[in-house]
């Protein structure tokens, strides 16, 4: 018995490949690991999971065609490749380009470059958070629909100018009152940039993510569509049910308590980096993606 055990050692064990492990090694696998993470919530989360079974229609179409040497099709598929190759860019130029300015992002910035000097300083004033939430939870009791943007690092100049441009401090009074049914500003979304309103009536693109719950209409879709393709923070409040939502990185938390809606804008006030940081998102995003697998 044991004379075959090392036997069995000898012939598959011995002679068994084992290739040599470095750090660089492991932390590649880890990065690879991560991409390939990233790149399938990305696919989960856009068109790219539709078109990605479109893709393997085609796949199986030409290997039939390859099975069967059909050379016509084959020669087509050939020559069409690199048109292919480009059509895929252009129909996903909005979400690269999102990705793009993800890297840029300050928070990963931030990791890159630890003693970046903007960091402590609030991007707005107390005042406006208090201004924010009075005026949402205001309005979620009088069931009085709006939709607030708050700005971030990524420029919003090209949503701003769909609406009608503003330059007025944050209170809860001028939100309530730009909400207010049938006055010339209430429809659609503001802007709020630091601390003031930059722009109202704006419009904001519409989310196409599958995973988004059917009793959810245009305004809590135009939420997270602008927070898919921005960082933005985005509030909404429904005027059907009420309750104030938050959109963030293309994930919406609806109906949060007045505590959750300051915690999150205290967030992106910077004060809050240590418990709120990239790792604490990543836990969050992980649990939302549980509980929408329910
Ligand atoms: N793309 C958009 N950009 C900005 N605002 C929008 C957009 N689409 C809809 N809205 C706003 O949402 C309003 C319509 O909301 P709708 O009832 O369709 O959405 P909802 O998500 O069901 O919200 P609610 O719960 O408040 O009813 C519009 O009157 C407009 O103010």
């Amino acid at each position: 018995m044991e004379a075959r055990i090392t036997q069995f050692f000898e012939r598959y064990i011995r002679n068994a490949y084992f290739p040599e492990m470095h750090l660089t090694d492991i932390v590649e696998i880890l990065i690879i690991a991560f991409l390939v993470y990233q790149l399938m919530i990305w696919i989960k989360n856009t068109k790219a999971w539709m078109l990605l079974k479109g893709i393997l229609v085609l796949g199986v179409f030409i290997f039939l065609a390859y099975l069967f040497q059909m050379h016509t099709i084959l020669w087509i598929v050939r020559n069409s490749l690199t048109v292919l190759a480009t059509a895929l860019i252009v129909v996903f130029q909005p979400e690269l380009r999102r990705a793009l300015e993800k890297l840029g992002e300050r928070k990963y910035i931030s990791v890159v470059m630890p003693f970046d000097s903007t960091k402590d300083k609030g991007r707005f004033s107390e005042d406006t958070v208090d201004g924010i939430i009075d005026a949402s939870y205001i309005m979620g009791k009088a069931k009085t629909g709006a939709l607030i943007v708050v700005e971030q690092a990524i420029r919003l100049t090209e949503y701003e100018s769909t609406g009608i441009q503003l330059d007025c401090i944050v209170s809860s009074q001028v939100l309530i009152n730009i909400f207010e049914h049938n006055t010339p500003l209430h429809d659609g979304a503001i802007i709020i940039r630091n601390d003031r309103i930059v722009s109202a009536t704006c419009y904001l693109p519409l989310s196409d993510n599958m995973g988004l719950s059917k009793e959810l209409g245009t305004r809590h879709r135009a939420a997270v569509g602008l927070s898919e393709v921005s960082d933005a923070l985005v509030i909404v409040v429904s005027e059907e049910t009420g309750y104030v939502s938050v959109a963030q990185g293309g994930v919406l938390d609806r109906n949060i308590s007045r505590e959750k809606l300051r915690e999150y804008l205290e967030d992106i006030q910077n004060k809050r980096r240590d418990s709120h940081g990239i790792l604490a998102k990543w836990k969050g995003r992980l649990s939302h993606e549980k509980k929408s697998d329910k």
